[in-house]
């Protein structure tokens, strides 16, 4: 592994849509990893809910968004690594150059990743997108998820690199250019 890249942005700005096809540019160079996932499956275990249903974009994900935030929160504060190591530990990273952590979230996140790896081998970037572009890729602003830290806690941080992707660009071909120049992927 020689690189892991740190992708965080509010929801709809293109975290996932730019990860995969980073992924695809990368091809077997790389592989996405989403903390998300465990938090996902472990609450999913907790409460015995369809994991299919859950991991996919169906009514049970904005049902059990919130409880599962509660929920993860109060681990992270035992343990603020639990689902990142966890995360990491699912995933072959030692079988490619590139890690693409699609879902960062919070400064714990990025604290941990720095502690574990060593600051050289973490890169930061932030995507933004103008809340018109979120509102008609569908975000709607809702109480409880947009006000929450799972959403809020990384606007004040900085980073190494930061996206505006509001442009239109479907293949992502030029996102990725501009990515791959960016964070000198050759
Ligand atoms: N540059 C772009 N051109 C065209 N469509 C885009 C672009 N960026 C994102 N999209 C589309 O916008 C929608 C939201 O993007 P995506 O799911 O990647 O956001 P996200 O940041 O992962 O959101 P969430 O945090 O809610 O999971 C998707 O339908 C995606 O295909």
């Amino acid at each position: 592994m020689k690189k892991i890249f740190l992708i965080s942005g509010k929801r709809k700005c293109g975290k996932d849509f730019i990860s995969e096809r980073l992924l695809n540019r990368l091809a077997d160079r790389a592989l996405i990893v989403r903390i998300s996932e465990p938090i996902k499956k472990e609450w999913a275990n907790k409460l015995q809910l369809d994991i299919q249903a859950m991991l996919s974009d169906g009514p049970y994900k904005e049902q059990y968004r919130r409880d599962m935030i509660v929920w993860s929160d109060e681990v992270r504060r035992r343990d603020y690594g639990f689902f990142c190591r966890a995360a990491m530990k699912q995933a072959p990273v030692d079988e490619v150059d590139y890690v693409i952590v699609s879902d960062v979230r919070r400064k714990n996140d990025i604290r941990w990743f720095r502690e574990t790896y060593g600051p050289q081998m973490v890169q930061t970037l932030r995507l933004t997108s103008l809340p018109e572009t979120r509102k008609a890729r569908g975000w709607q602003f809702t109480v409880g998820v947009d006000d929450e830290p799972s959403e809020c806690d990384l606007d004040d941080s900085s980073f190494d690199y930061v996206l505006a992707n509001d442009k239109d660009d479907q293949s992502g071909e030029q996102l990725i250019d501009q990515i791959m120049a960016m964070l000198q992927i050759s």
